[in-house]
């Protein structure tokens, strides 16, 4: 089966919807809810432990139907088959992109090449399940014969994000080590994590797809250095592992063989917490803990292969979002989810989503006349709520949102439960029906500041209310947000998963820092000379 490569804005159902929007992008929702008793049940998909309440969009049932044309149009079934089979869809850089594969059964076959996947999979995860359960039962031991009691993750971009996302997102699960994540080059960064440190006791996890990777790099040099004023170079196969794809540079960074757990080409950086890159998740929370979280994945990865699209989680998600961000020329998406647990989620999906469909030209190579990849941003509620919600609520922009909550709190404390979901309630109320004019004077307001207390309202949101924060079911949420960005790709026509994007900004700090090195500066626009001489002459 080959890829379906076509142009969004050649379909009827885009007409459709430039047409439909003409019509509706005026409509109130609070009066679709008015004319329509049953408008939350019909669209609200109740799958597993989630319910997903898109209700509070502006859309009518024909708008749904414009939006599940354009994805039939565009072949989307097709191209889920393809990347599910393991072909090539990444064809930029020539890979399959499988990271369903790591969460799917030992039983399943992900071919790449002719090759099923899964033995190795599994050979992998064994090892993973071997290592961690060793060094949280303390038998593997430090240079001095002591435990281990702390774990740094070295690593940046897809080599930190979701780790780090993770280990937060179940610290209610964690067992006694401590882990650390280092992944700025700023040498602040590693001095910092450093300073908590005992060379003794602490396990180093490099991890690297490419282990060419500057910052990373240089953050494991220091560390090894720091590490070899306690420990002798014999203490470093205790003591550093890594992940990586490029064996023979872990194996001549002077770690032991053993010691290397594989990761490949067919897995995104940005898609790979799954695999070896998730060991600091595993090392946290347990092996079984590491694998409810892929467990999840797997069921939305089922989930989003086999339902209709008209109750597809994610197939639905990214069509609203499409819808706004291509009709409504809505610039940007925040997702806030009431729990703390999940400070860095938006963090991590920046990466995700902005990386992977933040391209301007489409799978032919020609520019596109069409907006691709929203900018996504975000903070946990109720904290948001007095930060950025003003801008939400009353500023010009439009700003589609996603509420994510847990019904049930980890420790529960029912009182702080109540509170917190009331506000998770209220927000998206407050969205959508606003305050009006007559409310306001109502409320008693001099004449004088009516204007500024009201509130448009009419500002979109879906509810993902999810029963509880477990591994399983964080699994199914970062999956969703994973297939989201898939579909979208597919829609823009873009290849959503290189990323050359990021390539020049590193050659020119690479040539930059050879003339910070030696003396004179090359040829550069006067505004960059100055300030390099600038920093030069400082330092
Ligand atoms: O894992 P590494 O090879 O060190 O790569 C780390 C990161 O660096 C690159 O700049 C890419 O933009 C990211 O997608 C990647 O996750």
């Amino acid at each position: 089966m080959t890829f379906p490569s076509i142009n969004p804005t050649t379909t009827k159902s885009w007409e459709h919807l430039a047409q439909h929007y003409k019509s509706v992008h005026n409509i109130k929702m609070k009066d679709l809810f008015a004319q329509d008793k049953n408008r939350a049940d019909k669209f609200t998909i109740k799958w597993e432990d989630f319910y997903v309440d898109f209700s509070k969009n502006r859309i009518t049932e024909e708008t749904l139907n414009y939006l599940l044309q354009l994805a039939e149009e565009v072949k989307l079934k097709e191209a889920i088959e393809c990347q599910f089979s393991g072909d090539i869809i990444n064809q930029t850089e020539g890979r399959a992109v499988l990271h369903t594969a790591l969460r799917a059964p030992e039983s399943a076959k992900c071919m790449v090449d002719g090759v099923n996947v899964m033995p190795e999979v599994y050979a992998v995860k064994s090892k993973i399940h071997a290592f961690t359960n060793k060094v949280v039962n303390g038998e593997l031991k430090g240079f001095t014969g002591k435990g281990f009691t702390d774990i740094v993750n070295i690593g940046i971009g897809g080599s930190d994000l979701g780790p780090a996302m993770v280990v937060e997102a179940l610290q209610f699960y964690k067992n006694h080590l401590t882990t650390h994540f280092v992944s700025n080059v700023d040498g602040d960064h590693v001095n910092e994590v450093i300073k908590k440190l005992n060379p003794e006791t602490t396990l180093f996890v490099i991890v690297s797809k490419t282990f060419t990777t500057q910052e990373t790099l240089s953050n494991a040099n220091t560390i090894k250095e720091w590490f070899l004023k306690s420990g002798n170079e014999d203490a470093i196969a205790k003591h550093f592992v890594a992940v990586s794809t490029n064996i023979d540079s872990v194996k001549s960074f002077g770690i032991d063989e053993n010691n290397i757990f594989p990761m490949w080409d067919w897995v995104g950086g940005r898609f790979s917490l799954w695999s070896a890159v998730g060991l600091s998740i595993s090392l946290a929370v347990g092996y079984n803990n590491f694998d409810s979280l892929l467990q999840g994945a797997h069921k939305m990865d089922t989930h989003f292969k086999n339902e209709d699209f008209k109750n597809n989680i994610p197939v639905i998600l990214a069509l609203i979002s499409v819808w706004y961000n291509n009709f409504f020329n809505a610039e940007s998406e925040a997702v806030i989810p009431y729990s703390q647990y999940l400070n860095q989620f938006a963090t991590y999906l920046q990466q995700g989503i902005m990386e992977s469909n933040g391209k301007s030209v489409d799978r032919n190579g020609n520019p596109v006349d069409y907006q691709t990849g929203t900018l996504i941003w975000g903070e946990p509620g109720t904290n948001s709520q007095h930060a950025f919600f003003q801008l939400i609520h009353q500023g010009t922009k439009l700003i589609p949102a996603d509420f994510i909550g847990f019904v049930k709190s980890l420790h529960g404390n029912q009182d702080h439960q109540d509170k917190l979901i009331s506000n998770f309630l209220a927000q998206t109320e407050a969205l959508l029906n606003g305050k009006t004019k007559e409310e306001v004077v109502a409320e008693g307001a001099t004449e004088k500041l009516v204007p500024f207390k009201v509130f448009a309202g009419n500002k979109p949101t879906n509810t993902i209310f999810i029963n509880k924060l477990t591994p399983e079911s964080l699994g199914k949420l970062i999956a969703m947000y994973e297939h989201k960005i898939f579909v979208q790709g597919v829609i823009w026509n873009i290849f959503s998963y290189d990323q050359f994007g990021v390539e020049l900004g590193k050659q020119l700090a690479s040539k930059i820092l050879k003339e910070v090195y030696t003396a004179g500066i090359d040829n550069h626009d006067s505004s960059t000379s100055n300030l390099l001489e600038y920093y030069k002459k400082l330092t």
